[in-house]
């Protein structure tokens, strides 16, 4: 897992921490991690034109303490202050080692090889003042190597919120742990490549807010040599509507290739008769909505709820008959529309997952919480939801995030802007209902249809590791699902 902690955390940690060592080590650490990493992207230190943008905190404290490093061993710095209170210390030490101060900013960064933008870090607070602004945007026209020291500046640490310019790096050094903003959209679109330098906090730091995870971290559940069908887990998908047939067979797809033992499809007459032309091995049932309905299924683990049933009445009487169950259930779509007005429903023993995305989330929350403000704030509202609707909650979007009370959110890291496309959605909730009918816990269902649902689309657009722009090819929600396999087997 990647760990990220908290800006107010990571302060308490490193007070701890310096109290124990001579004054400035932890800036000396981390100015060298950041110099280090800088001599890596240079084809040669000696002679490579150097620019530092310098805040007036301790962020252009370590690019000045850095920028003399790099000075040190024959790179020609320039340093350009936003701020007419430059870090003392680093300014002495940077003009010490040859370095010098300019004032023409354009003309310094025109030349640049390598531009370590230090201008705010985790003192950074709301959208970014001019100058900082202008130097900031500026950096978009840099042919050289943009490296973020801790932070790309105009980046909230703590949420990831861009509040206007903001540094777009090629390579971001951040120091002693992850912070939040740099795992979550839009400040990770923003970070580049990310370095973790350990500065020592370690032992001082609390267990985290935000985690992200590797693939070994996901834990999805292979099949044994005694495994049966129903060892590795039936799981019953009721989705689908007279009027809706579309989500109930990405639905059932996701399900059937997300490694379900057995996929019990229920539903009316047509999605049915749909369901057993496109996935045979699914075993059908037409039901009517009445509460005995599920009794005429069969056995599962769990269930998923949803995807194109309708609002109307008989959706909400198979959802409520299914949230009555001592199961796992996963509630998707039109199942969130319904649970808006339902919310009683969700308060049971066995756990739920729920997997809206920013609007069915705010309709869900109620109380005048709009769309736009949950998309500007994911962290804060997904754990809200977490808490007070006593599930886990997927939030859908740009980074996914998984949150359940009183545990690290999980980002997911394989997101790509090709999934957002109508149906995707639906195939996701059958791949994690699989998984939870495999019986992993919610979060970790979750976390890992996430992760291979991320990776399925970047698979089936045409690049999974380092997507380059204009490879890639749309795709389609069915797409996703023929590419579930591959996706599979990148974690053997
Ligand atoms: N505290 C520590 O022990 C360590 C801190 N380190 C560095 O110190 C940084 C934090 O330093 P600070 O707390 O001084 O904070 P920053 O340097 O991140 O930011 C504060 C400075 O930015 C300005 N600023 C803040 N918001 C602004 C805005 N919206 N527009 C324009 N200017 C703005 C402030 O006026 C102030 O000058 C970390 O990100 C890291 O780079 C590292 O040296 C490691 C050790
Ligand atoms: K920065």
């Amino acid at each position: 897992m990647r760990y990220a902690h908290e800006v107010g955390k990571v302060r308490a940690a490193e007070q701890a921490l310096m109290a124990r060592l001579p004054e400035g080590t932890l800036m000396r650490r981390a100015a060298a991690g950041l110099a280090s990493a800088c001599a890596r992207l240079l084809p040669h230190v000696y002679g490579a034109r150097v620019v530092l943008l310098v805040g007036g905190g301790d962020n252009g404290g370590d690019a000045l303490y850095a920028g003399a490093r790099l000075a040190r061993r024959g790179a020609a710095v320039e340093a350009v202050l936003a701020s007419a209170k430059a870090h003392p210390g680093g300014l002495a030490e940077l003009r010490a080692a040859g370095g010098r101060v300019v004032n023409d900013a354009e003309r310094a960064l025109d030349t640049a090889d390598l531009v370590i933008d230090g201008l705010t870090g985790i003192g950074g607070a709301g959208g970014l003042r001019e100058p900082y602004a202008a130097l900031a945007r500026r950096t978009a026209h840099v042919e050289g190597v943009v490296v973020a020291c801790d932070v790309p500046s105009g980046v909230d640490a703590g949420s990831g919120r861009v509040d206007g310019a903001a540094v777009r790096a090629d390579f971001t050094v951040t120091f002693g742990t992850y912070k939040p903003g740099l795992l979550i959209d839009p400040g990770a679109a923003h970070c580049g490549v990310i370095e973790l330098v350990d500065i020592g906090l370690g032992r001082d730091l609390p267990d985290p807010d935000v985690v992200s995870p590797w693939p070994e971290d996901l834990g999805v559940p292979r099949p044994e040599p005694e495994s049966d069908k129903y060892r590795r887990g039936v799981v019953g998908v009721l989705a689908g509507s007279e009027r809706f047939t579309g989500a109930a067979v990405l639905s059932v797809g996701g399900a059937v290739h997300g490694g379900a033992g057995m996929v019990r499809f229920a539903s009316a007459a047509r999605p049915v008769e749909l369901i057993r032309q496109r996935w045979p091995e699914a075993v059908t049932t037409v039901i009517d909505p009445r509460p005995s309905a599920l009794e005429r299924i069969g056995r599962v683990q769990a269930w998923v709820v949803g995807p194109g049933l309708g609002t109307d009445r008989g959706a909400e009487t198979l959802i409520e008959a299914v949230l009555r169950t001592k199961l796992p259930v996963l509630v998707d779509a039109d199942g969130l529309t319904v649970l808006s007005r339902r919310r009683d429903l969700l308060y049971r023993e066995a756990p739920t997952v729920l997997t809206p995305h920013a609007g069915e989330l705010a309709r869900l929350l109620g109380g005048g919480v709009t769309r736009e403000e949950i998309e500007a704030r994911r962290l804060e509202f997904v754990r809200r939801a977490a808490t007070e609707l006593a599930a886990t909650v997927l939030l859908k979007g740009s980074t996914t995030l998984i949150a359940e009370e009183d545990r690290p959110v999980r980002v997911n890291p394989t997101g790509t802007p090709w999934l957002a496309t109508a149906g995707t959605g639906d195939v996701l909730s059958g791949l994690a209902g699989a998984l939870l009918a495999a019986g992993m816990s919610a979060i970790d269902a979750a976390t890992a249809g996430a992760y291979l649902h991320g990776l399925a689309a970047r698979i089936a657009a045409g690049d999974p590791i380092d997507p380059a722009p204009g490879l890639e090819a749309p795709i389609s929600a069915y797409d996703v699902v023929t590419a579930l396999p591959a996706a599979f087997r990148t974690l053997a």
